[in-house]
């Protein structure tokens, strides 16, 4: 944990009843740094969000936001975080702008109103009714209203789930705005495209652990590339082969249906091989693809190593009570 951060996270843990839906997990997010928080559902994104948030009290370990534990000194933290909430809960017969007074007025030192609707490109539309929105137009809302207090640490839940491209890039452009400014942001997304997009590091949850967590580039560099080819005669036949018949590479080989795979880490020396040795027997590699491990590739054999079935073991015994916060037990 560095003396910059902004969030620090230390063995927290969170359990309903019996089951521990986050299992000791450490996290620090610096001064105006983005950290997104990925993971398959249930992998306890949204638990550990919540006690950083300040929502709900640890089992075990220590939250930090500025500094401070944002449960017990709620009141001198919650006015420098800012929290994107999936519907603000305002009536839909508001305008905009008598929605964004509304929740200026609960704020000690806000934003202008004309002001927070212009970050989000939503000032144009400030005397419609909020259920003429556009379902992109309220997910803008919803960030404006987030940000109305001017803060810190802003917390992002699925800031995009529902928005088309453009609107998705827009709001990505008005976060980086926010970045630029020094705030500092945990964002939870499902859309790995928005991670690799703006995120300076990426933290992987399942079962209630972080089992990865770095930058984009270091965590995909840490998977292998694929090759894959059909094989075809002159004719444009395809040509059964069995493994032996590959040529030896750095790369396990994999054969299936007619299909040759290759996983490698010399993308490069491989594909050389396997080129020189098409052309020597005569062969047409048909459907070649030959790239390197993307973000989502990454994601997926992390989920998958990441023991399912120790969390399908877990989850027998969980008889999962109701899901409300009173369930939980702190410590
Ligand atoms: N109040 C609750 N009582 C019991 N179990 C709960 C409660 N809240 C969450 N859970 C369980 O804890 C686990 C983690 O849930 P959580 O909502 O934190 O996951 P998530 O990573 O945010 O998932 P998703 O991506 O699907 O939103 C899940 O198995 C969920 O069913």
């Amino acid at each position: 944990m560095t003396s910059q951060a902004v969030i620090t996270v230390s063995g927290a843990r969170r359990r309903y009843g019996a089951f521990e839906a986050v299992r000791g997990v450490d996290l620090a997010v610096r001064r105006g740094e983005l950290v997104a928080l990925l993971g398959t559902n249930g992998a306890g994104k949204t638990s550990l969000v919540e006690l950083v948030e300040g929502l709900a009290p640890p089992s075990a370990g220590e939250i930090r936001v500025l500094g401070l534990d944002p449960r017990r000194r709620r009141r001198d933290v919650v006015g420098r975080m800012g929290i994107m909430l999936q519907e603000a809960g305002f009536s839909a017969d508001l305008t905009v702008a008598e929605t964004a007074r509304m929740w200026a007025g609960t704020l000690s030192a806000p934003r202008p109103v004309a002001e927070a609707l212009d970050v989000v490109g939503l000032a144009h539309r400030a005397d419609l009714r909020v259920a003429s929105l556009s379902g992109g137009e309220r997910r803008r809302l919803d960030l404006a209203l987030a940000v109305m207090g001017r803060p810190q640490v802003l917390f992002l839940d699925e800031p995009t789930t529902g928005l088309d491209p453009e609107s998705r890039r827009a709001t990505w452009g008005l976060v980086r705005g926010l970045l630029e400014e020094g705030v500092t942001v945990l964002l939870t997304t499902h859309y790995l495209e928005e991670a690799e997009a703006l995120a300076d590091r990426i933290a992987i949850m399942h079962a209630g652990r972080i089992v990865t967590e770095g930058a984009v580039a270091d965590i995909v560099a840490a998977e292998p590339s694929r090759i894959s080819f059909v094989p075809h005669d002159a004719a444009g036949a395809v040509v059964p082969l069995r493994p032996v018949d590959v040529p030896t590479l750095h790369g396990a080989v994999a054969i299936d249906r007619g299909r040759v795979s290759v996983r490698t880490e010399r993308l490069q020396d491989d594909l050389g091989t396997l080129l020189g040795w098409a052309s020597a027997h005569a062969l047409r590699l048909g459907d070649l693809d030959a790239r390197s491990a993307s973000l989502e590739q990454a994601f997926l054999a992390i989920a998958a190593m990441s023991g399912d079935g120790v969390e399908g073991a877990d989850r027998a015994q969980h008889t999962h009570p109701d899901k409300t916060l009173g369930s939980e037990t702190a410590a």
